[in-house]
Formats: C-alpha cells, sequence, structure tokens
C-alpha cells in the first residue's frame, strides 16, 4: 500500500463501494484465527465441470459450493460447517457502512473463504449460484490482490482493476449485483502483521435465497 496516496471510500460502479481498511488489525487476526478453525474441515480447489481446477482453495459455511450449484453436503458426504451468526451481524454491518444505509435486512447464509498462495488467481465470473440477489459482501486478509471489476454483459471491458488490500470491505449489490469479476494476481509479501505468513485470504458472504 502506498501510504502517500489516501485510500478513500469509493462506489466504483452503481452498487460497487470499496471501502479500505474497514477492519482493524485486531478484526483481521480474529478473522484470520476463525479461517484457520474452519480450514480444519479440509480446503479443497474446486474442480469446474470442464474438467480445470481452480487453484484457490476453498471451504465454505452455510452451504458448499462446487461449480455450479450450493448443497448441504461436501464432496465427501460431510456436512458443511454452519454459518456463525456472528458472521451475519458483521455482514449486516459491512452492508450499511458501504451503502451508507440501515442493513438489518442483510441476512446472509453463506460463506465462501477462499485462500490463494502466490499462484493462485481467479478468472473472470459471475456469482450467481444464489437465487437471491442480496449483495455480496467480500472482506480481504493478507496480501494484496489485483482485483477486476467488470460488467454485467460479458468478461470483456469496460472493467476497473483495483487493489484489495487486507481488511479491505468490498460490496457489490443492486444494478452490478450480477458484474463479472476476478482476481487477477496477488502481491507477494504485502500482508500486515495479522498471524497470515504467506497468501491471501478472500471470505465472501452471500445469500443463498434457497
Ligand atoms: O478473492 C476475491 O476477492 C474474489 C472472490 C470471488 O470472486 C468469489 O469467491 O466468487
Ligand atoms: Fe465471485
Amino acid at each position: 500500500m502506498d501510504a502517500l496516496i489516501p485510500r478513500e471510500r469509493a462506489e466504483i460502479a452503481p452498487g460497487a463501494v470499496h471501502v479500505p481498511d474497514w477492519l482493524s488489525l485486531d478484526e483481521q487476526r480474529d478473522l484470520v484465527r476463525a479461517c484457520r478453525e474452519w480450514a480444519r474441515a479440509g480446503m479443497r480447489s474446486p474442480k469446474l465441470p470442464s474438467g480445470g481446477v481452480m487453484s484457490v482453495r476453498t471451504v465454505c459455511l452455510g452451504w458448499h459450493w462446487t461449480p455450479y450449484r450450493y448443497s448441504k453436503t461436501r464432496e465427501d458426504g460431510s456436512p458443511v460447517a454452519p454459518f456463525p451468526a456472528w458472521l451475519a451481524d458483521l455482514g449486516r454491518r459491512a452492508v450499511a457502512d458501504a451503502y451508507q444505509r440501515p442493513a438489518d435486512d442483510y441476512a446472509p447464509d453463506i460463506a465462501l473463504i477462499n485462500f490463494y498462495d502466490d499462484a493462485a488467481k481467479m478468472g473472470m465470473h459471475q456469482d450467481k449460484d444464489e437465487t437471491s440477489r442480496a449483495p455480496v459482501v467480500s472482506l480481504s486478509l493478507g496480501n494484496d490482490c489485483t482485483f477486476r471489476f467488470g460488467n454485467t454483459e460479458s468478461r470483456n471491458k469496460p472493467h476497473q482493476d483495483i487493489t484489495l488490500s487486507s481488511g479491505d470491505l468490498f460490496v457489490f449489490g443492486g444494478p452490478t449485483r450480477l458484474a463479472y469479476h476476478g482476481v487477477l494476481r496477488t502481491t507477494p509479501a504485502t500482508t500486515p502483521p495479522i498471524g497470515l505468513k504467506a497468501g491471501r485470504l478472500n471470505i465472501t458472504l452471500r445469500t443463498s435465497g434457497l
């Protein structure tokens, strides 16, 4: 992060808001600790119907996601871990701060926790396996990444590239809920001291509508 350039809340497209440094270092440490607990169930690289394997490793809460559907059980038949109430509270606070309006009605019931090693990235995609169109809340921990936020029509331009750093909040909903987005790269050795030696974690909160 370049400390000379202020990082301010920015609505980069209608309904798509970046709130830099939303989480304190203590909150980030607590979330990293929680991710470690959730990861004990096993993090797996999702397998695509095309035969490819995603480069991130993922664990889910509430509903288990495999491309391209949600279920209550994981690949090995074990039940998906529950979605904790405190995480829904955090999601409501996130939507309220991003949209600067009360968000008491926001009730996420899915979390995807993605771990990026230094080589991992995520291709342009829509988050559309949820039937609800409530906003997606994204929290970043660890190394910086270059996040590409595009349009709702195609994977192609126009798009904007922004840096998501540790502690940043990104919310997308409303007109851009179905915008294509992806992670081009992460930047090694950019994490603050939050108990994550390497890599990047991203937590997205979603509402299944299921
Ligand atoms: O890692 C990120 O910032 C985005 C993750 C994402 O798009 C997803 O999990 O669907
Ligand atoms: Fe996504």
